[in-house]
């Protein structure tokens, strides 16, 4: 019997994994489930954002269905007792490097993307970002400098080896999806960069069948929004790929649309999530879109259990619920979360 540990958080978090969680119990009788917290809401009962018992859990499941993390009653707090450090450690300590994010247009959602809709119907790419290294795990400090300014730092950097790795993940993505790479860094000007496109360069030649491109983020940030039709699957680090990712999903619609796994090296544990966090302004008021949830969900039931039939049916009812009109009030609509849900549920027979 698969164990799934759920990981609600704060915020959104409980309400779109609730529904998240109903979706898999409908396609999936056969699922043993442990929920546990994290986060803010981990802070506040056990004292860590990560506590032990939750890290053994994640460790123990066949999967992670994680909601969101983080709320500005804790910004004051030190960083490693912020929400943000339980999904850092929890990608870290169980080796997630690579987050894949598909951005699709679905049928119907032309009128909530930010982009004309001849041009938003073109977008249909997976971005597979980095995910245990750059600026968010560098050394990181705050000081004074000699003139007694407060300084800040934050160490980017990466290994060839880390590169080597998800550099692989993007061509063999590639490879499954339109046969088109397109490499994102900024090695106009960082050494990090250059090392990155250096090796991404090395590891094309084991690939030729597959089309290599290069961008600068910033162009890249510009072309996704020009013409997201010319993108198959984009390769890029952690930073630019947390960015690029909540752009991309304007361009589809909503940022409740986008779904996300973040996979290790045997590319089958994962942990799934919205790429969206915790959404204080609309938390606990029910209109948190949850298909990004529902849509991580299916992911899972694909890459974590193997279920790839299970995970069709998943998205063709989110998508034929979108096709029927169903929105909540991110695309436009006025559904609740769980009326948004119960379109979803119908929809799976
Ligand atoms: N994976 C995670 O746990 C993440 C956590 N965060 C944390 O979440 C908190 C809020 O961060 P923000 O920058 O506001 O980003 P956010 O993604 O939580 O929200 C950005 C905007 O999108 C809207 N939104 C997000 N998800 C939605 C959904 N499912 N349906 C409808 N609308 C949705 C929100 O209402 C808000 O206006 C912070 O503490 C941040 O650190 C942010 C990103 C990822
Ligand atoms: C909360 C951050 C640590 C991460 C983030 O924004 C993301 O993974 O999308
Ligand atoms: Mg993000």
């Amino acid at each position: 019997m698969p164990l799934i540990a759920i990981l609600p958080g704060d915020g959104i978090g409980p309400e779109v994994t609730a529904a998240a969680r109903r979706v898999l119990e409908a396609v999936a009788s056969d699922l043993e489930f442990a929920e546990a917290p994290v986060g803010g809401a981990a802070y506040e009962a056990k004292g860590h954002p990560l506590p032990e018992s939750t890290l053994d859990l994640a460790r123990k499941a066949d999967a992670i269905l994680f909601g969101a993390v983080g709320d500005f009653r804790f910004d004051t707090l030190e960083r490693a007792l912020r929400p943000e450090a339980a999904i850092l450690g929890l990608r870290k300590e169980l080796s997630l490097f690579a987050n894949l994010r598909p951005a699709v247009l679905f049928e119907g959602l032309e009128d909530a993307s930010a982009l004309r809709p001849e041009v938003a119907r073109s977008i249909d790419l997976m971005i597979v970002r980095e995910l245990n290294g750059d600026v968010y795990f560098g050394e990181k400090g705050r000081g004074t400098t000699a003139d007694g300014l407060r300084e800040g730092h934050d160490l980017m950097r990466y290994d060839e080896g880390e590169v080597r790795r998800i550099a692989r993940v993007g061509f063999e993505t590639a490879r499954a999806r339109n046969g088109k790479l397109c490499s994102v860094d900024k090695a106009n000007v960082l050494e990090t960069s250059q090392l990155w496109r250096d090796v991404v360069i090395e590891v094309a030649a084991d690939y030729p069948d597959i089309e290599l491109s290069h961008l600068y983020v910033d162009n890249a940030a510009m072309q996704l929004v020009r013409d997201p039709g010319q993108f198959d699957v984009i390769v890029t680090g952690n930073l630019f790929g947390d960015i690029l990712s909540d752009q991309a999903s304007m361009c589809a619609g909503s940022i409740g649309m986008l779904p996300s796994a973040a996979l290790g090296a045997d590319g089958k544990k994962g942990m799934f999530e919205p790429i969206h966090g915790s959404a204080p302004d609309i938390a606990g008021q029910g209109k948190a879109n949850p298909c990004a949830a529902i849509l991580s969900a299916a992911m899972l039931l694909r890459y974590s259990l193997g279920r790839g039939e299970a995970a069709d049916r998943v998205e063709q009812a989110v998508r034929g619920a979108i096709a029927d009109g169903a929105r909540t009030p991110d695309l436009g609509g006025s559904l609740s979360t769980d009326a948004m849900a119960e379109q979803v549920l119908e929809r799976l027979g």
